[in-house]
């Protein structure tokens, strides 16, 4: 039988597959995405994080019980003492430093996206947060497992095959396992309406996160 999430995914079917099979991230795969869309997509990832610990931020004060609390730190503290720490050293092997970093403007695209994700957690509950969230976390693990299947895609000789790597590694896969468990499980407990509403929230941000790839292609 089809998981919640999976029920979920399939009533964005469209909107996923155009975020997952992006014509940027199948560039990417392939090694011919040119070097100044990815490096503008690097440096606007970097402020995409800073946003994205705030969410996780906020999922700490949208939690009902001490299990979701540390649920919800252990998230944060994951992003702000490794991951932020991992993509400023790969953006460094770029020759992008963090000064550099923390002064960029925000996109369109990354103001859109992140403050959509931060507005559905605030005006809603902790749900409705992960579910927001959910494009980015178990998006990015289905998209480098699809990719790694894809005839075009190569690792070796690829200047971005480092990237793919990263999400690919049993560490990110596993924390996203544990996402997609904990999302199934709260799915499954709500009712029709409930669903629909969830439903507006990940497509929204599922198109957001294309549109987040787009702003790489388009240096926007
Ligand atoms: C825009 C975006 N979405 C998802 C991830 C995965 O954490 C990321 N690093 N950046």
């Amino acid at each position: 039988m089809q998981s919640p999430f999976e029920a979920l995914k399939a009533r964005s079917a469209e909107d996923w597959q155009g975020y997952c099979e992006h014509r940027f991230v199948r560039e990417l795969a392939a090694g011919t995405l040119p070097e100044a869309a990815f490096r503008h997509y690097l440096k606007q990832d970097y402020l995409f994080l800073v946003q994205f610990a705030r969410a996780w931020g906020l999922a700490v004060y949208k939690s009902r019980d001490l299990a979701e609390i540390r649920q919800g730190l252990e998230a944060l503290k994951a992003i702000v003492d490794v991951e932020i720490g991992l993509h400023v050293r790969y953006c460094a092997t770029w020759g992008i430093d963090e000064a550099e970093l923390a002064g960029l403007p925000e996109s369109r695209a990354t103001l859109a996206y992140t403050r959509y994700v931060l507005d559905a957690g605030m005006s809603g509950d902790l749900l409705d947060l992960h579910v927001a969230l959910a494009p980015c976390i178990i998006g990015y693990a289905e998209i480098v497992r699809w990719l790694l299947s894809q005839p075009f895609t190569r690792t070796a000789g690829n200047p971005y095959g480092d990237w793919i790597e990263m999400y690919a590694g049993e560490e990110y896969q596993t924390a996203v396992a544990s996402e997609l468990a904990w999302l199934n499980q709260r799915l499954s407990q709500v009712d029709e309406t409930r669903l629909d509403r969830l439903s507006v929230v990940f497509r929204d941000a599922t198109r957001l996160e294309a549109d987040f790839w787009q702003m790489g292609l388009d240096l926007s």
